[in-house]
């Protein structure tokens, strides 16, 4: 069976623009992680029901792959998906750690999405692969249309490639489960900013590799401090140069050049 590769992410920075009812929205530059990736193919299998063969924090109904199974059916109402699913498992190597700010549930989610479309021909475009991967979550739409490295806008559905060559990243993850929402919902209270217009041009603009040579890890990422107040202890985790992706709990930093 044909495996497909699931890549990590991170947050080169992330800044708040405004709020939409319970979320937020984002200034983001996404750039792939291509050598941490989990991996995914389908079996054969004869059980009942929707199977996902893997290592996994959660049951199949929270799993990110059946919420991208679920939104698919209701946006084509295919039969043939629905046969595959019945004649068939998802496998999953996980290698990207979970709760941890390098997207592996939404990676999946969208590697999914391709592999239905290209197994069973659906024809989809990846706008609207895109579009029915922001009904599973925010950072789904970025990995679906698979740029090396984007500006991510909106809540997460504007994704604008971004052309520079892409950094070898090192990451490194605490042993501390970060939730999302609760790391929104502190910033919301405690450390509510929006990005200026000036300051706005500057982090669309620059180049990733000039970023992380002038800013801080605070300035990089508007989530930082608030995770650090949620969580005191990621504080030691936390090295100089290194930088914060997405709402945590992981760093990462540049490598230099071979
Ligand atoms: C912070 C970021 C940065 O890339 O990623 P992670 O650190 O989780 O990987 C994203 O904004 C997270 O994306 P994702 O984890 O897909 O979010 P979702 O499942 O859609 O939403 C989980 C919850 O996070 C909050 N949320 C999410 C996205 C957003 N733009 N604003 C928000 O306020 C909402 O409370 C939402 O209910
Ligand atoms: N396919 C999946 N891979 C990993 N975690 C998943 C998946 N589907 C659902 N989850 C659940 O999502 C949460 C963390 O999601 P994940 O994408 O790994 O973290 P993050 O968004 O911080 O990068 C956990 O509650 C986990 O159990």
């Amino acid at each position: 069976m044909k495996h497909y590769k699931a890549p990590a992410k991170v947050n080169i920075f992330l800044k708040i623009t405004g709020r939409r009812g319970e979320y937020h929205e984002i200034l983001s530059r996404f750039m792939v992680v291509e050598q941490l990736h989990d991996l995914l193919y389908f079996f054969p299998k004869e059980e009942e029901g929707f199977v996902i063969d893997g290592d996994f924090a959660c049951t199949t109904e929270q799993n990110t792959i059946y919420k991208a199974y679920r939104a698919l059916l209701e946006a084509t109402g295919s039969t043939e998906l629905e046969r595959l699913m019945q004649t068939h498992g998802i496998a999953v190597n996980k290698h990207i750690p979970a709760f941890a700010g390098l997207g592996g549930g939404s990676s999946d989610a969208a590697t999914y999405l391709k592999m239905c479309n290209e197994v069973l021909h659906l024809g989809l475009d990846v706008g609207e692969l895109a579009a029915i991967g922001a009904k599973v979550g925010a950072d789904v739409p970025f990995f679906v249309y698979g740029y090396p490295s984007a500006n991510v806008s909106g809540i997460g559905e504007i994704v604008e490639p971004f052309d520079e060559v892409p950094l070898q990243l090192e990451t490194r993850t605490p042993p501390i489960e970060i939730s999302t929402p609760a790391v929104y919902r502190r910033f919301r209270e405690s450390f509510y900013k929006e990005l200026s217009a000036e300051a706005h041009d500057y982090y669309a603009q620059t180049d990733s590799k000039t970023l992380l040579s002038e800013l801080s890890a605070d300035d990089a990422n508007d989530l930082f401090e608030p995770a650090l107040s949620l969580y005191p202890e990621l504080k030691e985790h936390f090295r100089h140069g290194w930088f914060f992706s997405g709402s945590g709990s992981s760093f990462f930093r540049p490598l230099p050049p071979a």
